[in-house]
């Protein structure tokens, strides 16, 4: 790159994309390395030695050891998997077991979370600081909670003076708290267990420290920058990130548009344009028994928590039925909301309960609408694949989902740039209102055609954000 020397970043995460993923968290840093290469930037990923991870991994070499890693023997492994360069940290006694990432399998965290991810964090030091021979970060990218300590512990480390770090709020709902008695088994001191420093209402907050001891902080769009200054969204951190204020931006997410590629897409019978939508949708109708209709088939793919706001489409979709619309939605997680969409379903009401990938491309193939009524949502990635799909998204107004889509209305329409239908506040009547907007648009067969080709043409790829990150890697080093 133009004799540009080449910025070395380490990013820390406790899901990748493809090798384990329960969220977005885990396509965002899986995507990160390839959108950051063409500008220049190097980066590896360090992740937890899970079980599918350890499956994965080709052509690993050890690269450091760790004697007493938080109770017991670690390997730190080189190796590929998925086109990722990756570092994984073998360290059996913490994540070779079954179950999920942060739960076993009754649902539960698994108790000992604060020392399997400070670890990770601690590893992410030990590696600023010289564990592999003939490889050192300028950059520590820690993403979310799970790698939250790992400002904290280079800054207190010889590297602090060298290395810069980052953390990316990809979700402030989850803090990584642990009991104030567990700070000797973390490698907290207790001089920074403080108001000023990690402590949170009397706990540890691994996030919080990220928060205060990294260089700077990020999250994934810009209007949830903002609102996570405010009481309403940020969880009682508010005053942390406005103290931060300074060093903190938002950068929006992109997708991966190999992946998520309606011309390209193997789970999909393809096509370039709208019109080759047809297919899919009666495909899709099938796959979840639903009859045929006039209105508008709606699509939901999503963790289903308090977040995502679909117990209000519980309440709205009456309204959207009433009109001859139809819904299919694929999720899990809240038992009592998998079981109310359980108890909707019907001949226009088709409902998978479960984790699918491939269902989830036809799914935005198929749609002719997604609908996301998130409470909050920092970026959102669901809505972005509709629009490449042409799936006009519904969505509530918050967070990433105002940033990255259009809102139809008659100026909007008129300079072809509406991609979707917001709404607020995030109530189910503004919902049913919503629809109803929805099912009105898609009864006018020009204006809808439009809205989807606008739709199709949004950028919602890396380029842009990529650019973003590398600017501030490299404002960051201008300043060491
Ligand atoms: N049942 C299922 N089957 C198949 N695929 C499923 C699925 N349930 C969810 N997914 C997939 O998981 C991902 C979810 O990503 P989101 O960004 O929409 O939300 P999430 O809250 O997990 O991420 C958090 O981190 C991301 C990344 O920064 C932010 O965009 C977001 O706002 C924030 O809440 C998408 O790729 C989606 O398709």
């Amino acid at each position: 790159m133009g004799g540009r020397a080449v910025t070395q970043v380490l990013s820390v995460a406790s899901e990748v994309a493809p090798v384990i993923k329960t969220g977005g968290l885990a396509d965002v840093a899986g995507a990160l390395p390839a959108a950051l290469a063409p500008f220049g930037v190097t980066m590896r990923t360090l992740m937890p030695g899970y079980p599918q991870a350890m499956r994965m991994l080709e052509d690993a070499q050890p690269v450091a050891q760790f004697q007493d890693c938080f109770g017991g023997h670690a390997d730190l492994l080189a190796g590929k998997a998925g086109g990722l360069d990756l570092l994984v940290l073998d360290a059996p006694h913490l994540f070779e077991r079954g179950g999920g990432p942060y739960l076993a399998d009754a649902g539960t965290d698994w108790p000992d979370n604060p020392e399997r991810f400070a670890a990770l964090s601690w590893v992410a030091s030990e590696i600023a600081n010289g564990a592999i021979e003939g490889w050192q970060p300028d950059i520590v990218h820690c993403h979310d909670w799970q790698a939250g300590l790992a400002p904290y512990y280079i800054a207190r480390s010889p590297a602090a003076d060298r290395v810069k770090t980052i953390i990316t709020v990809h979700n402030i709902a989850f803090q990584g708290l642990a009991p104030a008695w567990k700070m000797g088994a973390l490698k907290i001191a207790p001089v920074d267990f403080t108001p000023d420093g990690m402590e949170y209402w009397g706990q540890i907050s691994a996030l919080k420290a990220g928060l205060v001891f990294a260089d700077w902080l990020t999250t994934v769009s810009p209007t949830y920058a903002a609102e996570l200054m405010t009481a309403e969204f940020g969880m009682g951190l508010e005053g942390v990130m406005r103290a931060r204020r300074d060093s903190f931006t938002g950068i929006l997410n992109g997708i991966d548009e190999q992946v998520w590629s309606p011309a390209t897409d193997p789970a999909i019978t393809p096509y370039k344009a709208a019109r080759g939508k047809a297919s899919n949708k009666a495909a899709l109708r099938k796959e979840f028994g639903l009859r045929q209709a006039d209105g508008p088939l709606c699509v939901v793919v999503s963790r289903l928590t308090e977040q995502k706001g679909l117990d209000l489409l519980i309440e709205a979709l009456p309204t959207l039925l009433d009109r001859g619309g139809q819904l299919a939605l694929l999720g899990s997680g809240d038992k009592g909301l998998e079981a109310a969409f359980q108890r909707a379903a019907g001949p226009d009401v088709g409902v998978r309960i479960g984790y699918d990938e491939a269902l989830s491309h036809r799914m935005m193939a198929g749609g002719d609408a997604i609908l996301v009524p998130s409470r909050f949502e920092p970026c959102g990635l669901t809505q972005l694949y509709g629009l490449r799909y042409g799936a006009i998204p519904l969505v509530a107004l918050t967070g990433g989902l105002a940033d990255t889509v259009v809102a139809a209305n008659p100026a909007s329409m008129a300079h072809q740039v509406a991609t979707g239908i917001q709404f607020h506040p995030v109530t189910a009547a503004a919902l049913a209102d919503a629809l109803n907007r929805l099912c009105d648009l898609y009864a006018d067969p020009d204006r809808w055609t439009k809205m989807q080709r606008n739709a199709m043409s949004q950028p919602v790829g890396w380029d842009q954000s990529a650019a973003r990150y590398a600017e501030l890697y490299e404002s960051l080093l201008a300043a060491r």
